[in-house]
This record gives structure tokens, C-alpha cells and sequence, in this order.
């Protein structure tokens, strides 16, 4: 049982529902509005101490204290780009750390929040590879992430939020329920209230949750990390292509949108030697065929010792030409943040 076990050891409070904790309550003997309060105080108030909660009266934040601890992150440091980029060094609760960047246009302020420590699959390209996967950040974790960079902001900038894209370090779909978990939060009234049309879950392709998002009608963007659409180049930079082949990709592309009717966002980078001819721009115009879609050539930012050079102008020229000759939207994106390497696939922990 559930309450059995936290008199053992504490649990973090922010991991119950609003549901368990009016549960909670009720088995103490108590009202469930109860824990609606204390719910509002962790989630609407952020609150991280239990004596702050100055409408719940001393002996219940003493049985709460005796229960619960409340879990947060710490940011341990923040770096400001020239740009105006701003990257959180985020403290977990174990000591780990994940990074995320607020990255600010005239339009909009973005949030790209980390979905794991580490990652556990192996795209070449990558910094956040080269930690492997140590573990995956709980759904309050992704939420704070995002709280506190609407905070910074709105200190810095005179302004809410206004989007979110999973792109920082970690596959959010191999944490999924703790990602969904965490937008639920995001979304709802008494978190942020945020449209989930402003958020964006960036993946390399993991067929099944591709298929698992449509049925669970998440109303997010998806972006796919494409970067090649041919299986022999695709696995050498993304070797987790052996077991999720382009093929499976499709298919699950094809249900994500017969489902949604959502257009789907291709990621790509156009390397030297690696993905620049034209026979590779060809299979990425026929992948585009087969579901609607944008395709966003992104700039590759180099990471410490690795053997990838961003191809030559005009292969992306090449590229963006037979795209659009094709009715295919591109967008060339540049980078952000890079002298504090707060920019896509930079994110590592390095403390400089
Ligand atoms: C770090 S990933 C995190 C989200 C998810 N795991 C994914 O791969 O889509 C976010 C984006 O950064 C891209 N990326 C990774 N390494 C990069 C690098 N060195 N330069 C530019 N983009 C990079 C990925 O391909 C992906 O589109
Ligand atoms: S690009 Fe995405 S999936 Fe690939 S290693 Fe980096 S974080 Fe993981």
C-alpha cells in the first residue's frame, strides 16, 4: 500500500496527484480540501519548504514534514550569451545536473528543457551522447525547469514564456510518462496554463511512442530528428537506426498524422561528406512525400573532438532548392547561444 511505505522512507509530496493527496488526507482523518490547499501551495505557489504553507496549521506541516520531503531544483548557475540566451546549470535533488536555455526572439521567448540526464542513445553528433543515460528527470523536475526560466523571462526580458520545445539534453519518448506527465502541468490551469500548441516534443524517432503520442491525442508538436533518409548514412550518425529503421519511422509518421492531422517537423543537419550530395537531398524530398510536413535545416553546432563538419553553403543551398522545388516549406535555422554552448547538441554539463 502506498501509505504503508512512506512512513519508511520520505517521499517527494510533488510526486502525488492532486487525487492522492486529497487521498492522503482523508486516511489521516482529515478533509480532502485539505490536500487541495497543500496542492496549491507545492504547484500554483511553488512553495519548497512545508512551514511556508501559512494556511495549514503547525501539527499538520509537522505530520506533512514527517511524511514528505518536497523535492526542487536548484539553479546553480546561469550564463548569459551575447545574443541574450540564457543557460541554467539545473542542480537536481541527487546532485545530478541537466541544463536548459531560454532562448529569446522579438516574437517569443523559448524554453528548451532537458528530459533526462544524459541520454541513452548514441547519435554521434551529440555532446548529451557521450554522458549515456543515468537517469530520467520526474515530471516536477521538467516542470521547475520550465518555471524557472519563465521567471527569468520575465526579470530579463518583461515577458512570459511563450514555448517550449523539448531539445535540450535527453529522448523525452524514452520518458515519456514522465514527460506527459510533466506537460499535463504545464498545460493545466493550475500549473502554467499553457497551450500545448506552444510546445514541441523533438524526437529521434522511437516508432512505438510516436504511435503511443497519436493515440494518447497529446495536441504537441512533434519535430523528428531526420538528419538522414537513408538507412546506410542514417544509422552510421544514428547507430539506434539499425533497430528503428526508416521504414518503421514512416509508418509511425504516417499514423501520427492520419491521427492528428498535425504536420510534422524534420530536423536536419547537412554535414561535409556526409549527407551533402544530391542523392541524399533526393531521399529527403521523397521521404517528405509521404506526410505533410516542414523541414528545419539546422546548424551544426561542433561539439569537443568530434569528426563532423557542417557541409558547405551551398549543399544546404542545394538542399533547400530541390525542397522547395517540391512544395516542401524549409526553414534554415541558425544557432544561439553558442559561446556558452547553450546551443542544440552542445548541452553537457561542462562547466566552463
Ligand atoms: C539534443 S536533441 C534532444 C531531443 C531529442 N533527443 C532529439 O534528438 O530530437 C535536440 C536537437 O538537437 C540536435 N542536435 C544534436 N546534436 C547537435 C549538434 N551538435 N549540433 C546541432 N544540433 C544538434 C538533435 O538532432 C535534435 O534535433
Ligand atoms: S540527439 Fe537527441 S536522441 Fe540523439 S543523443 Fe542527443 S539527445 Fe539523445
Amino acid at each position: 500500500m502506498y501509505f504503508c511505505e512512506v512512513k519508511e522512507s520520505k517521499k517527494d509530496i510533488r510526486a502525488l496527484t492532486k487525487e492522492q493527496l486529497q487521498e492522503f488526507f482523508i486516511s489521516q482523518g482529515d478533509k480532502s480540501f485539505r490536500g487541495s490547499q497543500v496542492y496549491e501551495w507545492l504547484w500554483n505557489k511553488g512553495v519548497h519548504s512545508f512551514d511556508d504553507m501559512t494556511n495549514i496549521s503547525k501539527d499538520t506541516r509537522e505530520m506533512l514534514k514527517e511524511n514528505f520531503v518536497i523535492n526542487h531544483i536548484r539553479v546553480d548557475r546561469m550564463q548569459r550569451s551575447s545574443d541574450g540566451t540564457i543557460k541554467n546549470a539545473v542542480k537536481l535533488h541527487d546532485s545530478l545536473t541537466v541544463e536548459s536555455v531560454l532562448i529569446p526572439t522579438k516574437t517569443r521567448t523559448t524554453a528548451c528543457v532537458s528530459s533526462q540526464v544524459g541520454c541513452s542513445l548514441d547519435c554521434q553528433f551529440c555532446a548529451t551522447a557521450r554522458l549515456k543515460r543515468m537517469r530520467n528527470l520526474n515530471p516536477d523536475e521538467i516542470y521547475d525547469q520550465v518555471v524557472a526560466i519563465d521567471n527569468e523571462s520575465r526579470l530579463y526580458y518583461d515577458r512570459p514564456l511563450s514555448n517550449i520545445v523539448f531539445m535540450g539534453m535527453g529522448e523525452p519518448l524514452m520518458n515519456y510518462n514522465n514527460v506527459m506527465k510533466a506537460i499535463e502541468k504545464i498545460t493545466s490551469p493550475e500549473g502554467l496554463g499553457m497551450s500545448p500548441k506552444r510546445i514541441t516534443v523533438s524526437t529521434s524517432g522511437v516508432p512505438k511512442m510516436i504511435k503511443k503520442l497519436a493515440d494518447d491525442e497529446a495536441k504537441i508538436k512533434l519535430a523528428v530528428s531526420l538528419h538522414s533518409a537513408r538507412d546506410e548514412v542514417r544509422t552510421a550518425i544514428m547507430p539506434f537506426n539499425e533497430t528503428f529503421p526508416l521504414k518503421d519511422l514512416r509508418e509511425s509518421l504516417e499514423y501520427w498524422y492520419s491521427k492528428t492531422k498535425r504536420r510534422i517537423t524534420y530536423e536536419y543537419i547537412v554535414w561535409k561528406d556526409i549527407n551533402d550530395t544530391p542523392e541524399d537531398a533526393r531521399a529527403l524530398v521523397q521521404f517528405c512525400k509521404y506526410v505533410p510536413c516542414k523541414v528545419n535545416l539546422i546548424e551544426y553546432n561542433p561539439i569537443d573532438d568530434g569528426d563532423f563538419r557542417q557541409a558547405a553553403g551551398s549543399a544546404t543551398d542545394m538542399y533547400q532548392e530541390m525542397l522547395e522545388k517540391n512544395g516542401i516549406t524549409v526553414t534554415v535555422r541558425r544557432s544561439r547561444g553558442k559561446d556558452i554552448d547553450a546551443a542544440c547538441g552542445q548541452l553537457a554539463n561542462k562547466s566552463s
